[in-house]
């Protein structure tokens, strides 16, 4: 089905529990997962439930405790950090919902930072975050600070950065977290665009519209991938409780469905 047979992101058996003195949270319980270049796979689930540690693991951004992650050709966790981070330099671009620009520098300082952490001279540099703004329709705003954009704005101009290094693979962290509705919904064709475009990401979102947008979608529950595939034959996201049982999830999205059919 895929035009290429070697996942772009290949993870198994992902585990990672967060330790503050004696207190510990297994946020991720063994996690597998594939992405398939071009792919655009969209990640819902109830609030504490894994989503943004999984994209940060899945991402080299964190480390795992357990499991291996490839993205890209790489071991992610088989290389040193300072090669980890080189790899992500080159391989992943970023999106957050808080948009994390620097905000004494322009929008076109902004974008071409990733250009220029991975040695691309600045004339150059400074040519391609251009052009990549226009993309996203900032050229106007290229000379303003991010204080001085909407949020619709600094989202545009966080997606053009990250892009702009023509990576692999982009993740998003609800992208659309900090948006009105109106706002969110450009963001959310902007990334559509993007896809069709051919760029594989990532996205977490808890936004229905947005999750229900892509062509996969995976759902999380209490630290596991409870269910993957297109988002008309899953379960909507629900803030049902979770329980460490993995057959009752399995039964939750299940009835899930059925109540979904029987609207
Ligand atoms: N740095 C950390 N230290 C300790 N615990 C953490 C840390 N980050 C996350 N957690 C815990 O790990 C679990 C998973 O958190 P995570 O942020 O991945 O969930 P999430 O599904 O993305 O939530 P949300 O939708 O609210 O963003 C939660 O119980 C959270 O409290």
């Amino acid at each position: 089905m895929h035009a290429s047979p070697t996942p772009l992101l290949s993870a198994a058996g992902v585990t990672k529990t967060y330790r503050t003195g004696s207190h510990e949270v297994a946020a991720l319980r063994g996690v597998d997962l594939d992405v398939h270049a071009g792919e655009l796979v969209m990640v819902m689930g109830p609030s504490g439930n894994g989503k943004t540690t999984l994209l940060n693991c899945l991402s080299g951004l964190d480390d795992i405790d357990a499991g291996t992650v490839h993205v890209d050709g790489a071991d992610l966790f088989a290389m040193s950090d300072a090669a980890r981070t080189a790899h992500r330099a080159r391989s992943m671009g970023f999106v957050f919902q808080s948009f994390n620009l620097i905000p004494v520098l322009s929008a076109v300082e902004n974008v071409e930072l990733p250009l220029l952490v991975t040695g691309t001279p600045a004339r150059l540099a400074r040519e391609r975050a251009r052009a990549r703004l226009a993309r996203v329709g900032l050229d106007a705003r290229a000379d303003h600070r991010p204080g001085e954009l909407s949020g619709g704005e600094q989202q545009r101009v966080t997606i053009a950065r990250a892009l702009v290094a023509e990576p692999a693979i982009v993740w998003a962290d609800e992208p659309t977290g900090a948006l009105d509705s109106t706002t969110a919904g450009e963001v959310i064709e902007l990334l559509r665009e993007v896809h069709a475009a051919g760029q594989t990401l990532v996205v977490v979102t808890h936004d229905d519209r947005l999750g229900r947008s892509g062509q996969r979608l995976v759902q999380v529950r209490d630290g596991r991938v409870v269910a993957d595939g297109p988002p008309s034959s899953d379960a909507p996201a629900t803030d049902a409780p979770v329980t460490d049982d993995p057959a009752a999830d399995r039964r939750a999205v299940l009835a899930a469905v059925t109540a979904e059919t029987a609207r």
